[in-house]
């Protein structure tokens, strides 16, 4: 595997890191990792059982959030790629996004109890405007589909 970023959601400032779904700054959340590997980016989650639709499987919710702050957090990731940031000798990063449009397809039930593992690939960048396009899979077989029209914030205050 090619080197891995740091994680993206490291490198929010404080101020902006408390999302449920991925700020480090939320003790209670899920705390997920965006990296950035090759021109592709890439998180892991293990749902567990409160996470539950049917026994055995996972709520949708849970499948659109991983999605939403994988989404802007690959966003965040190719914007910084786009204006030459290099992720490995930063702190912080000035780049912050938000969720404009979020579509998720399911396409098969997602498993409890096994990592999942959710891809991220740029479609395009127009201005403040990042499209990503993703998939999250467990042991190899694709659960849902993703697409985010993520906005870069103005200003990060
Ligand atoms: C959460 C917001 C607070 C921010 C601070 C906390 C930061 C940390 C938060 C951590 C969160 C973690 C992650 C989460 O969970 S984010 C949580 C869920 N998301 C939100 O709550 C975001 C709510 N929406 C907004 O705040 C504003 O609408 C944003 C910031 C998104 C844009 O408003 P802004 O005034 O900045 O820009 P603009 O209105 O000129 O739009 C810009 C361009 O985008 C186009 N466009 C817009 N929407 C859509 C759409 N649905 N489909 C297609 N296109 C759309 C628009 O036409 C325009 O295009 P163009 O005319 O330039 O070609």
């Amino acid at each position: 595997m090619q080197n891995k970023s740091k994680a993206i959601q490291d490198l929010y400032p404080d101020e902006l890191a408390h999302c449920y779904g991925c700020g480090k700054n939320n003790p209670f959340g899920y705390q997920l990792k965006t990296y950035l590997v090759g021109d592709e980016t890439i998180a892991h989650f293990t749902p567990d059982e409160k996470f539950t639709a049917l026994p055995g499987s996972v709520y949708g919710g849970l499948v659109a959030s991983l999605l939403d702050c994988h989404g802007t957090g690959s966003a965040a990731a190719f914007a910084c790629v786009a204006e030459n940031i290099d992720l490995e000798n930063t702190e912080t990063i000035p780049v912050r996004c938000v969720t404009a449009s979020l579509k998720v397809d399911f396409k098969a039930p997602t498993p409890m109890g096994t990592e999942l593992e959710l891809i991220g690939k740029l479609r395009s960048i127009e201005g403040r405007k990042i499209w990503v396009d993703m998939t999250l899979s467990a042991k190899g077989i694709i659960c849902a589909t993703g697409e985010i029209l993520a906005i870069k914030l103005k200003s990060n205050v």
